[in-house]
């Protein structure tokens, strides 16, 4: 084992991303294999916050919104985003909540096709995206028919004709795997629906091309690869060709074309300007633009490359573990269907999280029996994923001990 500890230590020394993780605020000791729920703290992040608040906010006081630039910020900071999923500017913006943004996507796909009363949603989605597309069914009165992605093409074809908007994950939050994007496009559009893609699980972690891909809507998290910090405002990309006619639900002043006119009637602005709801969360969205910069710098192919490679040296290390503690690896091997987390199918997954988080490594559990581990590339080392497996080995052996003693498996 200490020779594959030191294997991984030379990996890390040959590392071209390895100076990134200094650009983190990581605590000594500690793991961060959780990213995929809440993105580490960027260093620069305090700074930038401190000056938006004392010397902007605290000195410009109104004059901010245009002198600093804050009310152009959601287009701005979109753009950014919409480069690291592969959108050309004018396609995204940023504000809200992911809920928020996926409820006004999905009604809006549904309104681009109102001929068609079906909206399909992915069975195995976020909890969250599961209530909002039942929402948007009610709301509009259309009929929501739930399916995994292997049932997508059966499902379509059952309802020929009249599937509108489709909402899938594109990688699964609790297996990890990666869909498909351009295929499973291509397939809603030939049967004529309307893709809306939750990206949040992809976003940063693996190189999304949603212009390339054909994709109509997506929306998207801001503090899990992007790591805009807790509550970090999320995003909704429109591709240009849909922006004429999008019919967001949420309708606020700022999506309207000349919101200082103060009209009593909503116009819609041109462009994804339409897409912005009321006043945005101006702290929240400029830490999220601060952090932005270590993974634009290091590149999203290169976060991929390497945290593909991480993934694989974890399986490997799984694989040697004794048998009475090995965890299934449930995340495809296959690295075009990876994301950008591994799930191991354990007993007592959330005790296992708990008491690896007790030694530093910090991981999460899903129910009823995964444990995921997030393998970011921009800080996340070969070492780490040594030391995170020898803590679970030795986490996974105190559990198994205990069970026999009880008389368990
Ligand atoms: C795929 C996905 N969608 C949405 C969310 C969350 O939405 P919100 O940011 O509104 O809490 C998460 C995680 O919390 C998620 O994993
Ligand atoms: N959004 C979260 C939150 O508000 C609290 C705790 C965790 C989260 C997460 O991001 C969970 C994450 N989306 C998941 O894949 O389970």
């Amino acid at each position: 084992m200490e020779s594959t500890r030191l294997w991984a230590g030379k990996e890390d020394a040959e590392d071209p991303l390895a100076a990134f993780r200094a650009e983190f605020a990581l605590p000594d000791g500690v793991i961060q294999l959780n990213g995929n729920s809440l993105g580490p703290l960027p260093r620069t992040v305090p700074g930038a916050l401190d000056a938006v608040v004392r010397r902007q906010w605290g000195k410009h006081l109104i004059r901010g919104w245009f002198d600093d630039g804050w009310f152009d910020a959601p287009e701005r900071v979109g753009d950014r985003i919409g480069r690291l999923i592969g959108a050309d500017p004018g396609q995204t913006v940023v504000g809200e909540s992911t809920s928020v943004q996926l409820f006004n996507a999905v009604a809006a796909a549904a309104r681009l096709r109102p001929d068609r009363r079906v909206l399909v949603c992915d069975a195995a989605n976020f909890p969250t995206d599961r209530y909002l597309a039942a929402s948007v069914a009610r709301v509009l009165g259309l009929r929501l028919v739930e399916c995994t992605a292997g049932e997508l093409a059966a499902v379509l074809q059952a309802h020929r004709g009249e599937v509108g908007p489709v909402l899938f994950g594109a990688v699964d939050f609790r297996s990890g795997e990666l869909l498909d994007l351009a295929g499973t496009t291509a397939r809603i559009h030939a049967a004529g629906g309307i893709a809306v893609w939750d990206l949040s699980h992809a976003a940063g972690a693996v190189p999304v091309e949603v212009d390339a891909a054909g994709v109509d809507l997506a929306v998207g998290c801001g503090y899990k690869y992007l790591n805009g910090g807790p509550g970090a405002p999320a995003y909704l990309y429109a591709a240009s060709r849909h922006q004429a006619a999008l019919d967001l639900p949420i309708t606020g002043w700022h999506g309207h074309a000349r919101p200082f006119e103060m009209a009593g009637a909503f116009e819609p602005a041109d462009g994804i300007t339409r897409a912005r709801t009321g006043t945005p969360q101006i702290l929240s969205l400029l830490a999220l633009e601060a952090a932005l910069d270590p993974l634009e710098r290091a590149g999203v192919a290169a976060v991929r490359e390497k945290s593909l490679r991480l993934g694989d040296c974890l399986a490997a290390l799984v694989r040697e573990l004794p048998a009475e503690i090995r965890p299934e690896v449930v995340t495809p091997t296959e690295h075009h269907r990876r994301g950008g987390h591994v799930a191991l199918r354990c007993p007592d997954a959330p005790a296992v999280s708990a008491a690896l988080m007790e030694r530093g490594v910090f991981t999460d559990a899903r129910p009823p029996d995964l444990l995921r581990l997030c393998l970011n590339g921009l800080y996340v080392s070969y070492t780490d994923v040594f030391d995170a497996v020898a803590a679970f080995a030795e986490v996974a052996a105190a559990g198994s001990g205990e069970r026999r003693a009880k008389g368990e498996r």
